[in-house]
């Protein structure tokens, strides 16, 4: 199997029951290596709970997840995130008072497991000031590094986290909503930002926006009620009467 074949994330009949009510639904999930892979779905899909499962932040309540072949069904977050996936969060957790390269020199000491070590060689020092830079050059934010990041604007934040996620330079990365929340500018600057960053890497995207959608996924899943409706590219679901009504439900029902 040649890569771009092989596949980074596999789920199996994945079901998540809360009281009894299926939020996923036995939920077969390919997501090939090297692609962008988008889940989309009306509100309360269940997006966001197959999210939370992929990445080990909540356990199911019956399937199997593998991540390259290794089963991490019901693995904690941590040791997920050790197979290779790691997460960005819709919810702004960053330190208004810390810069920018403060955030991201804190994501490399926790990563590298340099955080507890008081004395660290100049060297060390030296080598992660320039993947510090490196990450925020990255990210557009190399000018803005020593500005603390109460100071930033929105998009600002938004790009800082996805240095974090790079900062772990994670095989499989998990995207919840990168662009929520930002005006249209932004949203392309995004989009570009993405694209570059996926370069190499298996990228797990879930987005409202359907431009966003459109213009980075290989792959699209819709998900409706916890199942899987359609899946294909985004010119396939798009078309799909299936996809279609369900989201014309969505919207008569607004
Ligand atoms: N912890 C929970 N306890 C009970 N029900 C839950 C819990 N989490 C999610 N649900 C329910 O599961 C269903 C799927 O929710 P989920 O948040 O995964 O959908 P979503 O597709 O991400 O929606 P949205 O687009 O609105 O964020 C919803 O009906 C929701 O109310």
């Amino acid at each position: 199997m040649t890569a771009g074949e092989r596949v980074a994330v596999r789920t199996r009949a994945l079901t998540k029951e809360f009281r009894g009510f299926r939020a996923v639904d036995s939920v077969d999930l390919a997501v090939r290596e090297g692609s962008v892979h988008a889940l989309v779905g009306p509100n309360g899909a269940g997006k966001t709970t197959l999210f939370n499962l992929l990445t080990g932040f909540v356990a199911p309540t019956s399937g199997t997840i593998t991540v390259f072949d290794q089963d991490v069904t019901g693995r904690p977050p941590e040791q997920v995130a050790r197979c290779g996936v790691a997460r960005s969060f819709q919810i702004t957790s960053l330190f208004e008072t810390l810069t920018s390269r403060e955030h991201v020199e804190l994501a490399l000491q926790g990563h590298t497991r340099d955080g507890f070590r008081f004395w660290r060689s100049e060297k060390l020092l030296g080598r992660n000031r320039a993947r510090v830079d490196d990450l925020l050059a990255q990210v557009g934010l190399l000018p803005l590094a020593d500005k603390p990041v109460g100071l930033l604007a929105y998009g600002q934040k938004r790009a800082l986290e996805l240095s974090l996620v790079l900062a772990v330079d994670p095989p499989v990365m998990l995207l919840d909503e990168p662009t929520a929340g930002m005006g249209i500018e932004d949203v392309d600057r995004t989009i570009e930002l993405v694209r570059r960053i996926a370069v190499g890497r298996t990228v797990v995207l879930v987005d409202h926006n359907m431009h966003v959608v459109g213009s980075l996924a290989d792959r699209v899943t819709v998900l409706q009620q916890g199942r899987i409706l359609a899946e294909g590219t985004y010119d396939e679901v798009r078309n799909d009467e299936r996809v279609i009504t369900a989201y014309l439900g969505e919207a008569e029902h607004a």
